[in-house]
């Protein structure tokens, strides 16, 4: 159960701690902010409303104990990394359920989350030793006009205090994608998790403070972003945000100082279906990537772009398969469940409705419940319609049929999103031709998107983010480069003749 045994010390009453100077603490706001179940609608939790006085606290602890950390050996770093995620799966039912009740992800994808968390924290201290471990020799003779009379060392520094602001749905996964690479970095970490989503978090920064990490290392700041956000991410004494989310990152973007920027945003990934594409791999492809999680993924196929000739085909292929969707309660391992809130909902009904004044083809009954939508295949969609362009963030998915692969490409990169797509063809040669056309991060071919393995590089570009995640690079992104040059009194080749003579 949440909140209880190994975590019921982060729990007062019915209101969950903030966690600060390596304790759980209960605010001085004395307000709390209520957690709502999406599928019942009704408070599941209740997480602190911090001030901007402990925000300000937090910020100076971090700073101070980044300063201890970074003189702390890479093994070390490595090794209390290591601890946390065996912890973290080790007690990984408590978070779990609490990601059913908060975020209405289905039982087993809610444990898939949070193994998959571990493994990223764990495969990251290995990444971490290996790529921190060493750095670069440069000799002053490699350009042209100079003798190697300068030996240049350079190394990866830590940045000081990462900020984390993961989304509500990958709340623990996106949160350790951020705290793992900062951390192994040599850098302190304040999160600041999604409201839906807080308490999976703040059990997640349990298994670190758990592990022994050092007071004021990791800090968890909870309250509702639009109260809290501003402060946090405007701070004096941030030094890197890391941010997954909707348009609030552009936002976050424009008012961030000199500082570097992580951020992962929306998505419209389009799926591209050739007339040689294999059409049960297509049809299996878009259910799983049109409506897991009930289609709350960044990287859910959002549009498909299919081929005139085949796309009854692939739309009579899909629909049999939508049939076959189990539609209920999270716990229940339902594959469409309830989605995060009404307004979420409300947005996901306005797209459907104006396709449908617009005249599209709709495949099943639109039907909703509350916050449960159920599936539903859109086809002859046209651009003029908003769900050929906008994100539904919903168990929804609109059928565009094209009539050259130029049209497809051409919609796919009039988006302003550019965070993966994905082309279905038997064709290798026309697929990376495909590939490199299309203005993505990442384009899969023949299967959905995904950002998973977490260790690939997954970067949006346009309108879908800055910078890169993936282990690697998110790991080199939340350092710097500090270079030292040794200038030596005469030219020295090694193994040279003459030395003795020239000192
Ligand atoms: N590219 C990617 O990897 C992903 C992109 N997304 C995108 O995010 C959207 C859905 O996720 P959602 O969580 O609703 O996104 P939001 O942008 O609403 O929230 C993301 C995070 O930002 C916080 N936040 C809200 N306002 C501010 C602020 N002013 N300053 C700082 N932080 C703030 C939220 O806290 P709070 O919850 O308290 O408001 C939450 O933790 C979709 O557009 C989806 O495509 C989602 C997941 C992954
Ligand atoms: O934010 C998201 O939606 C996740 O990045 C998607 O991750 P996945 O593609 O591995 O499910």
């Amino acid at each position: 159960m949440a909140g209880t045994g190994l975590f019921a010390e982060i729990l007062d009453g019915e209101v969950y701690k903030y966690y600060a100077d390596g304790e759980w603490k209960t605010s001085s706001s004395g307000k709390s902010v209520a957690i709502i179940n999406p599928a019942t609608r009704k408070t599941q939790y209740k997480v602190q409303a911090c001030t901007q006085e402990e925000v300000n606290a937090v910020m100076e602890l971090a700073k101070s104990a980044q300063k201890a950390w970074a003189k702390t050996p890479l093994w070390k770093r490595a090794e209390l990394l290591h601890k946390a995620a065996a912890i973290l799966k080790d007690n990984k039912a408590p978070m779990a359920e609490s990601l059913v009740k908060e975020i209405a992800k289905p039982a087993k994808d809610s444990v898939t989350e949070v193994v998959r968390s571990g493994d990223l924290i764990s495969y990251c201290a290995e990444e971490g030793v290996r790529i921190l471990g060493e750095g670069k020799f440069l000799l002053s003779d490699s350009f042209p006009g100079n003798d190697r009379t300068k030996y240049c060392l350079t190394s990866k520094i830590p940045l000081g205090v990462v900020l984390a602001i993961p989304p509500f749905n990958y709340p623990v996964n996106l949160a350790v994608s951020k705290i793992a690479p900062a951390l192994i970095a040599g850098n302190s970490l304040v999160l600041k998790p999604p409201t839906q989503g807080a308490v999976s978090c703040l059990h997640m920064v349990h298994c670190f403070h758990l592990a022994g990490f050092p007071k004021g290392l990791i800090s968890c700041i909870t309250g509702k972003g639009s109260e809290i956000g501003d402060f946090l991410t405007m701070h004096p004494a941030v030094n890197c945000i890391s941010f997954t989310g909707g348009d609030t990152g552009i936002s976050i973007s424009k008012k961030a100082g000199m500082i570097p920027l992580q951020m992962e945003l929306g998505g419209k990934d389009a799926c591209i279906v050739l007339e040689d594409a294999d059409l049960d791999l297509v049809a299996s492809n878009i259910i799983k990537g049109g409506f897991s999680y009930s289609g709350q993924r960044c990287t859910a196929v959002k549009v498909v772009l299919v081929m005139e000739s085949v796309a009854d085909e692939v739309v009579e292929k899909v629909k049999a398969k939508v049939a076959k969707l189990t539609v209920g309660p999270p716990e229940e391992n339902s594959d469409i469940t309830a989605v995060v809130s009404e307004s979420s909902a409300n947005f996901i009904e306005g797209l459907v409705m104006d396709a449908k004044e617009k005249g599209a083809t709709f495949c099943q009954e639109y039907k909703r419940e509350g916050n449960l939508i159920w599936p539903l295949l859109l086809d002859n969609v046209r651009p003029d319609m908003r769900i050929a362009w906008e994100e539904p963030f919903g168990p929804v998915v609109p059928v565009l049929r094209i009539n050259s692969v130029e049209e497809g490409i051409n919609h796919c990169n009039a988006s302003n999103f550019g965070l993966q797509g994905c082309v279905f063809t038997k064709d290798i040669n026309k697929a990376i031709l495909i590939s490199d056309a299309m203005e993505t991060g990442t384009v899969q071919i023949n299967s959905a998107p995904a950002r998973g393995p977490d260790h690939f590089p997954f970067q949006g570009l346009k309108d879908s983010g800055i910078g890169s995640q993936g282990v690697t690079n998110s790991i080199n992104l939340m350092t710097k480069v500090k270079t030292t040059v040794i200038n030596l009194p005469t030219p020295s080749y090694s193994m040279g003749d003459g030395f003795i003579s020239r000192l």
